[in-house]
């Protein structure tokens, strides 16, 4: 992680300035890490080195998993449910045509899509018990007298699968959220908790999760491995993956095969970090 620290310092220092803004140079943003170094040069002696590597872990930590894991649920779903998989590829297809990649900027305008993250959050929330809150001070939730200094887990998994709370409550139905993608709608669905300390990486996922989805849903076929349903049980973990790992069929459709040269330009730009990944953990 240090290495990667120094190798944004020398990026950052290379292009000069002060430091201040969102922009480094050339048009080019800041990334999290150059911000962080923008501070240290003002609060050396509060945003050192060891903040921002405990920082950048902290994130990594939270972000990775519970995205990952959100999309192989949302795809192991869509395999169980041929149709509401054509009509997404419809969506993105109609929206995007067959010339270029799907981009972070369109998920706002792919309704259907986020009905189904929306859906897929709703049925297997990433943190299924929020993370444990502390009552600072005395205080009263749902009639019941709550002493200051008390844990309270919120189970968003029973919220979210409560009958009375969703018609049809354990049926994939994407349809449900027509019209509402985007929206809280109470507090039904609190997939990344509520308030100041709900999760702050909510509107990174929500792109990066639909971005990755999406682009799996543009550029493939996808098949289950052969006629059973994908197992859909929950495993053990802090994250609810999945028991069994994901395994499918895909095919590059023919718009794939057009769009690998962008694919390719996003290769070069990975590469270039690569020798850092095996050291990052
Ligand atoms: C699908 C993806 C994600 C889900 C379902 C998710 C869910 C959650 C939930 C339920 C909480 C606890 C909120 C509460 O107790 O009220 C949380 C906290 C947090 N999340 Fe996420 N998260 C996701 C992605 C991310 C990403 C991408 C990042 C950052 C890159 C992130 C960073 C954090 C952090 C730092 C906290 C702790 C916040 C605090 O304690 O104040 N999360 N997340």
């Amino acid at each position: 992680m240090q290495e990667l620290v120094e190798g944004c310092r020398r990026r950052f220092n290379s292009y000069g300035g002060d430091g201040s803004g969102d922009v480094v140079a050339e048009g080019k943003t800041k990334t999290m890490i150059e911000m962080l170094l923008a501070l240290q040069a003002k609060e050396p002696d509060y945003y050192t080195d060891a903040l921002i590597r405990n920082f950048m872990m902290v994130l990594l930590t939270a972000g990775t998993d519970t995205s990952a894991g959100t999309t192989e649920w949302a795809l192991s779903l869509l395999l169980n449910h041929p149709h509401v998989l054509k009509k997404a590829q419809l969506e993105i297809d109609n929206h995007i045509g067959h010339n270029r990649l799907i981009d972070e900027s369109d998920i706002a305008e792919l309704p259907y899509l986020r009905c189904i993250m929306n859906e897929t959050l709703r049925l297997y929330p990433a943190g299924p018990l929020l993370v444990p809150h502390e009552s600072s001070e005395q205080c009263t939730v749902g009639g019941y007298r709550v002493p200051a200094g008390t844990m309270l887990l919120v189970n968003a998994w029973a919220i979210h699968n409560d009958p009375k709370n969703w018609e049809d409550a354990r049926e994939f139905k994407p349809e449900r959220f027509e019209g509402l993608e985007g929206n809280r709608d109470g507090f039904r669905l609190m997939p990344f908790g509520s308030g100041r300390r709900g999760c702050p990486g909510e509107a990174l996922a929500v792109r990066m999760v639909g971005f990755g989805l999406g682009c799996l849903i543009q550029c493939f076929d996808w098949e289950r491995v052969g006629k059973e349903l994908v197992d859909m049980n929950e495993g053990v973990g802090l994250s609810m993956p999945k028991a069994e790992p994901l395994m499918a069929y895909c095919r590059a459709r023919p718009v794939a095969t057009k769009l690998l040269s962008q694919i390719e330009t996003t290769v070069v730009i990975v590469e270039e970090y690569s020798h850092l990944w095996p050291k990052i953990l």
